[in-house]
């Protein structure tokens, strides 16, 4: 193991990130409850605001994966989809196996200039995460309670809203509602096989009615269904801890562009539609398990050096005030404030282990484990 390797696995050093990663994410939420009033004088200043902000705090993230861990994403796609990618909003169609797919795919919206105004259909729950779900809330993310006769308004309501949303976006849903484990997947194919729909063997059943409320009620707003499959090389199950102690991954993603106008718009149709897309993902799968690679030209864009300069800007600002108080800890002498310091970042530390916990498919929620 080299020397800058055996760094990256040091737990202070994962302290100090996490440090830098909650205390700004805490200003930066602060900074976007400020935009309330704004809210009122414009709206439309206080969103690009908020985008801003958001960009501020998850790129830390995406920095993390793409320059601490060197962890490399490549794209596969035709050429004459990638000229749309960043410059039109859409719909993103992505499969929910890994802990960290939804770093990945965050990191194809920071190269492609979305990542600020990256949206997505999310459980309720996380928007009681401290930091990530606190930033989602001025985002206009919209939040699902997973039980369809309450989201089928209210998750209509919140798409409504993003018709005269300023910037570009892209809108992330994982149709399979929960994340892949081999007892929500056996569950799944009962219902598959009791509706007739064909088994599949890499993703779980999709949630049909989710997607239809998305895509009727974007019409006009967004221009495509970005169809998106995920896999590792050479099986690798990434981890976010693994991330933090600097291990790279490979990861492949291969992106279909589908224009909104081919996708039906009575709800029956629509929900086959969504069936058989999920059959020809299951195909990509099965031929990258085959192969070790998606149909399609490979078109990556590189890494950019703005998620680093973000990140390296918040680290300094958030070190010298903790560079100053730990000087003035230590110089005070006091056993007190020390052990009442030593608490508080063992407390801070357990906090930020159960919002890495969130990200963990083994503490995935019951949901799916039963018809
Ligand atoms: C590559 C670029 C990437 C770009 C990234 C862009 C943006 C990134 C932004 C942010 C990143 C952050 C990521 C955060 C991730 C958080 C994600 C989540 O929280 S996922 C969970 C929440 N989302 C969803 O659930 C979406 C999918 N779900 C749905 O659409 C659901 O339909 C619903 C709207 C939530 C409603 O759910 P409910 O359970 O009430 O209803 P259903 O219709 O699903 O259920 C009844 C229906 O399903 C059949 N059924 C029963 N059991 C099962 C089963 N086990 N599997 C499948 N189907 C089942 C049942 O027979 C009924 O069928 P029918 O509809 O025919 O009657
Ligand atoms: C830059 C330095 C970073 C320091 C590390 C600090 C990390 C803290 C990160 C916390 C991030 C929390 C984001 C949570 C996103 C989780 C996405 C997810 O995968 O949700 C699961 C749901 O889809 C489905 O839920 P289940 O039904 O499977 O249950």
């Amino acid at each position: 193991m080299g020397l800058l390797q055996l760094l990256k696995s040091q737990f202070l050093c994962h302290l100090i990130l996490c440090y830098v990663f909650v205390v700004s994410g805490l200003f930066i939420n602060l900074l976007q409850f400020c935009t309330l009033p704004v809210w009122m004088v414009s709206k439309q200043l206080a969103r690009r605001i908020n985008i801003r902000l958001a960009y501020c705090l998850s790129s830390q993230m995406v920095a993390m994966l793409e320059w601490w861990s060197g962890t490399e994403c490549t794209l596969y796609t035709e050429p004459q989809s990638y000229r749309f990618y960043g410059k039109e909003n859409a719909i993103v169609v992505l499969n929910h196996s890994y802990d960290i797919d939804f770093l990945c795919g965050w990191t194809f919206c920071e190269r492609f200039g979305v990542l600020g105004s990256s949206k997505v259909l999310a459980k309720k729950e996380l928007s009681y995460v401290p930091v990530i779900g606190w930033m989602w809330y001025f985002l206009e993310i919209v939040f699902c309670k997973r039980k369809w006769e309450e989201d089928r308004t209210l998750v209509a309501q919140s798409l409504q809203k993003l018709h005269d949303y300023p910037e570009h976006f892209w809108f992330l849903l994982y149709c399979e509602g929960t994340r892949f484990t081999p007892k929500k997947h056996q569950v799944s194919m009962q219902v598959a096989e009791s509706k007739g729909l064909p088994i599949l063997k890499h993703h779980l059943l999709p949630r049909t009615k989710g997607f239809w409320v998305t895509v009727q009620n974007l019409r006009g707003k967004a221009a495509a269904v970005y169809d998106s499959t995920l896999n590792f090389q050479n099986n690798e199950k990434p981890t976010l801890l693994g991330v933090l102690n600097g291990e790279k991954y490979h990861a492949d993603l291969y992106v279909r562009r589908i224009p909104l106008d081919l996708i039906p718009e009575d709800e029956a149709e629509c929900a086959a539609w969504l069936h058989k897309l999920y059959q020809e993902k299951d195909s990509f799968q099965e031929q990258y398990t085959q192969t070790g690679r998606f149909p399609g030209p490979i078109v990556s864009p590189p890494r950019r050096l703005w998620s680093l300069i973000n990140w390296l800007f918040w680290s300094c600002l958030m070190l010298y005030p903790l560079g100053v108080l730990l000087t003035g800890l230590i110089s005070s002498g006091s056993m007190l404030s020390i052990i009442v310091s030593l608490v508080f970042c063992s407390a801070a530390s357990v906090g930020v282990r159960w919002m890495i916990g969130q990200t963990e498919i083994n503490k995935s929620s019951n949901y799916g484990n039963k018809e």
